[in-house]
């Protein structure tokens, strides 16, 4: 960072086209080049209150904070005014926001829960520190040049054991050192997979989410629970170490179907994490018109190709054939004509994680908007003091506590249910909050 101190009848000297500095916030920044090429246009930059002056007001009335964050910005800053102090700062990494209702109410000072316990809390605080150091400037790069979550990203969550804990408490726990010894395994439970969800959601990167573990979140379920024992314990070591990849192949599953015996011949589509997967979790149909789930290893025969979506190619979603592909028996999930139920089971608790996440998303929205509307002046006022806007705002917020209120109660419900039991009580609210909230 820059350290060089200007006063401020220097910075003032340096007022016009080809030769233009500003300060934003005691920082000195020299914009000579880069006016051509601003955005928001030369013009503003050369305004007598603007070029060689503090235009700390006007530049935080049109723009976020993460602006001057961005690498090719900060390079711009050339130093600092004398004898002033920086008064904007960012949130520390890992802290708690400030914001009203940026943090749910559990997180916030001055509130309580039924729910959470210290345990929880001292989970939530070294989760989020790792998704802003390790997760979040991987987000940001993979969002931009469209490539899977990086190698390196799974390595670290392996170590944590956090691609073990994202499949949410039981026996798979067992023995491992989660969260570098932080978390105890008989301690997990599904309150840890909410906040997990709702702290990854934070990153504003939905692509990314979904490719760093969305196709094992609900590829692997089936292998967990309805693989034989000595595939089940081969796949989830080799996925948990981050080493290889699942995903649930099951679109189009009552269309296009057509399995022999053990060799299916088959098309899926829009399958998440696809393109990179070393297992697919497959419904499809036998030749007596059954259905079944298969697990099936990359292998000639198996093609995957990209499909453009409306989020980014980080997610790795997929078109994929299956053409004379072989299946051990051995490989089958669940009963021979039990296809259904396999993938019925796995419903719920997909969509449960859907709405922890979408939660998550939903109340980062209302902190950035909060920011802005507060942020931005309109008129010579914040966007905020009119009152359309402070309307908007309430029910957004209304509506992000009621849907964090009701996920804590389902997830409550889930930590005292079996699997079994979650089934039969829980698809209905599991169904209802995912369609509330997506
Ligand atoms: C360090 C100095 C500055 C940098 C790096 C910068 C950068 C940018 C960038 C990246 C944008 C695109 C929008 C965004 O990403 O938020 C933008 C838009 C804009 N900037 Fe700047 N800017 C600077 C200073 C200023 C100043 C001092 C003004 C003074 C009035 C200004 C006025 C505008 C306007 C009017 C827009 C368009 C906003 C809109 O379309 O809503 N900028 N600027």
């Amino acid at each position: 960072m820059a350290s060089k101190q200007y006063t401020k009848e220097e910075v003032a000297k340096h007022n016009k086209q080809g030769d233009l500095w500003i300060v934003v916030d005691s920082k000195v920044f020299d914009l000579s080049k880069f006016a051509a090429m601003h955005p928001g246009g030369l013009s503003v930059l050369l305004d007598e209150e603007v070029a060689g002056q503090d235009a700390t007001n006007a530049f935080f009335s049109l723009h976020r904070y993460e602006v001057l964050q961005r690498p090719q910005y900060c390079r711009l800053q050339i130093g600092v005014v004398a004898g002033e102090e920086q008064q904007i700062f960012p949130r520390s990494i890992g802290a708690l926001s400030k914001v009203p209702y940026a943090e749910p109410t559990w997180l916030t000072e001055g509130y309580y829960s039924p729910y959470y316990k210290d345990h929880h809390r001292r989970f939530q605080v070294v989760f989020r520190k790792f998704v802003e150091e390790v997760l979040l400037p991987d987000a940001q790069a993979r969002e931009e040049d469209g490539k899977r979550p990086s190698q390196s990203v799974f390595d670290e969550m392996a170590k944590l054991e956090l691609i073990a804990m994202r499949m949410g408490p039981g026996k798979h726990l067992q023995g491992r050192v989660l969260m570098g010894g932080l978390v105890k395994p008989e301690e997990f439970d599904y309150f840890y997979e909410l906040i997990m969800a709702q702290e990854v959601a934070r990153m504003n990167a939905r692509g990314y989410y979904d490719g760093a573990g969305g196709g094992i979140f609900i590829g692997l379920p089936p292998v967990m629970n309805f693989g034989q024992p000595a595939i089940r314990e081969k796949v989830l070591q080799e996925v948990f170490s981050g080493k290889k990849y699942i995903c649930l192949a099951i679109s189009e599953a009552f269309a296009g179907s057509d399995v022999a015996g053990l060799k299916c011949r088959a098309k899926r589509k829009w399958i998440t994490n696809a393109t990179f997967s070393d297992y697919f979790t497959v419904g499809c149909r036998n030749d007596q018109g059954g259905m079944v789930v298969l697990l099936i290893e990359r292998q000639d025969g198996v093609e995957t190709k990209p499909i453009k979506t409306s989020y980014s190619t980080t997610a790795g979603t997929g078109f994929v054939t299956f053409e004379n592909v072989f299946v051990p028996y051995e490989y089958t999930l669940g009963p021979d004509n039990g296809g259904l139920q396999v993938i019925l089971s796995n419903f719920n608790h997909e969509r449960w994680g859907m709405a922890c996440g979408s939660v998550g998303a939903q109340r980062f929205i209302v902190e950035e908007c909060l920011k802005w509307a507060t942020q931005r002046q309109v008129f010579g006022k914040p966007l905020i003091s009119q009152a359309v806007i402070r309307s908007k705002l309430a029910a957004m917020i209304a509506r992000v506590e009621s849907a964090q209120n009701w996920i804590e109660n389902v997830t409550y419900q889930m930590t005292h249910m079996s699997y079994k039991e979650q089934a039969s009580h829980l698809a209905g609210y599991a169904f209802l909050v995912v369609d509330a909230q997506t």
